[in-house]
């Protein structure tokens, strides 16, 4: 299987159709985010869909357990090959997430977002390094039957060590020598899947290319 999941974060239905198709057969799925979903909604997540990429709902669902079973569930329709919610919603919630999950679903945690660092944790109110509450909620995750984690490349090797048939998504690449925009904790792609990473997310580096299929096969070709 092609681990790239390209992240097309647009508003645009038509612009993320067709970037979907022009990389079909380049990138494993397609990945839809809050961006998308909030400006066109499951409809449009369906457009993107018939182009026959799997497709990764990255809605990262937070909520009390009730709301976010009812919320899975109205997504069952559309057949995601994985969704996320976040680790922080606690037990309860990640449990009833799974329970109402279509069975072909992976669903994965978000840990800790790759925006941030060991000082934006701090004020949060979390005392530990991003290591240290990634592997505290990967523990959780495991524990509520969830199906993997979201966590950056820098801690996916051990969380791999600690879960080793657990589904690791990792965003936060850049190919080196790249821009990281608003990304704290990053790695190349691939020191990510060499690490033991299941899925590599990658948007910007792609999507923002002059060639986007083209940005994909090169880095396709260097993992
Ligand atoms: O911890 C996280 C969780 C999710 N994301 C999402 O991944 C992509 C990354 O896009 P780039 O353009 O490659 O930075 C984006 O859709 C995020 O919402 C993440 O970056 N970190």
């Amino acid at each position: 299987m092609n681990p790239v999941f390209v992240a097309i974060d647009t508003p645009d239905p038509q612009q993320a159709v067709d970037l979907a198709a022009s990389l079909r057969g380049t990138v494993g799925g397609v990945k839809l985010g809050l961006e998308f979903f909030a400006a066109n909604g499951p409809a449009g997540v369906a457009k993107v869909a018939a182009t026959g990429l799997p497709i990764f709902l990255d809605l990262k669902l937070h909520d009390i357990p009730n709301t976010v079973a009812s919320a899975m569930r109205a997504l069952a329709d559309l057949r995601p090959a994985i969704v996320t919610v976040h680790a922080a919603g606690g037990r309860a919630m990640l449990e009833q997430a799974k329970a109402a999950a279509p069975v072909e679903t992976k669903v994965v945690a978000v840990t800790v977002l790759t925006s941030l660092d060991a000082g934006d944790l701090d004020s949060i109110g979390v005392a530990a390094a991003p290591a240290e509450q990634v592997e505290r909620l990967a523990a959780l995750a495991r524990d509520s039957g969830l199906d993997g984690i979201v966590c950056s490349g820098a801690e996916v090797e051990a969380a791999h060590r600690a879960w080793p048939d657990g589904f690791f998504v990792v965003p936060g690449l850049r190919p080196s020598g790249s821009d990281s925009g608003d990304q704290k904790r990053v790695v190349t792609p691939r020191q990510a899947r060499a690490s033991g990473a299941s899925v590599l997310v990658i948007g910007r580096p792609i999507t923002k290319a002059e060639d986007p299929a083209q940005a994909a096969r090169d880095i396709a070709g260097t993992l």
